[in-house]
């Protein structure tokens, strides 16, 4: 039988895995949520799709300025400077991911000016907005920024696999997250906030825990404003 970890023995394997094993339940919960299921089976509400393209819209643009704080925090605390250039690259594609969300909208023919946003994407923006303060640290920003992406990026990964049946016109919004460069700039992220959560005093480690949980609970919020929510 499998006995506790010593915290040498996590770091040595990654936390991150560690709590991915641990949270599995509420990690899956927001990786293969019903809506993101529905797409890959085929049977997705294209209505429920362009509720989620006006909602994240709006969360990606409180997203970019959340980013921007995670570089500050880089440039400031890292202990590597290569850390710079990974976030400035999800900068960069969230550049690009702005744009497609318009030209997608007009596609679906969303009034992006029009989209109120929902209750859970308030709440969602404004968690984003606490954690830009300078008294979070590097170490729980990172590791929320990896879990923000790494969510989007299983997620529409699982609609691409063999055997799934995404509808066609929705297999470009699939792959924009879902791509193999993505997975990789997702696990570039991932091995920075393991480097970090390996060095950082078990307070901080207990508060990028939590970080992480409030993440994928919001995460599942999002997906439940177009599929299943009350
Ligand atoms: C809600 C949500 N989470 C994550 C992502 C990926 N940047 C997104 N666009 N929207």
């Amino acid at each position: 039988m499998e006995g506790k970890k010593t915290r040498e023995e996590v770091e040595k394997s990654g936390m991150i895995d560690t709590w991915m094993r641990k949270h599995r339940l509420i990690y899956s919960g927001a990786t293969k949520h019903p809506f993101i299921l529905s797409i890959r089976d085929g049977t997705v509400d294209l209505e429920a799709f362009k509720t989620w393209l006006g909602q994240d819209y709006i969360f990606v643009r409180a997203f970019a300025p959340f980013v921007a704080s995670v570089l500050i925090k880089a440039w400031k605390e890292s202990d590597d400077s290569s850390d710079m250039e990974v976030i400035l690259s999800g900068m960069a594609s969230l550049n690009d991911e702005i744009a497609w969300f318009k030209s997608e909208a007009a596609k679906w023919g969303v009034q992006l000016s029009e989209v109120v946003p929902q209750k859970a994407n308030q709440d969602y923006c404004r968690f984003l907005e606490s954690l830009m303060s300078p008294d979070v640290e590097y170490t729980v920003a990172i590791t929320a920024f990896w879990a923000i992406e790494a969510v989007y990026q299983a997620s529409f990964a699982l609609c691409l696999e063999d055997g799934s049946k995404t509808p066609a016109e929705l297999t470009e919004t699939c792959r924009r997250w879902g791509n193999d460069g993505f997975g990789q700039y997702c696990n570039s992220l991932q091995k920075i906030a393991n480097r970090r959560l390996g060095k950082t005093p078990d307070d901080v480690l207990t508060k990028a825990e939590v970080t992480l949980l409030r993440v994928l609970e919001h995460e599942v919020e999002f997906w439940n404003m177009s599929h299943g929510s009350a």
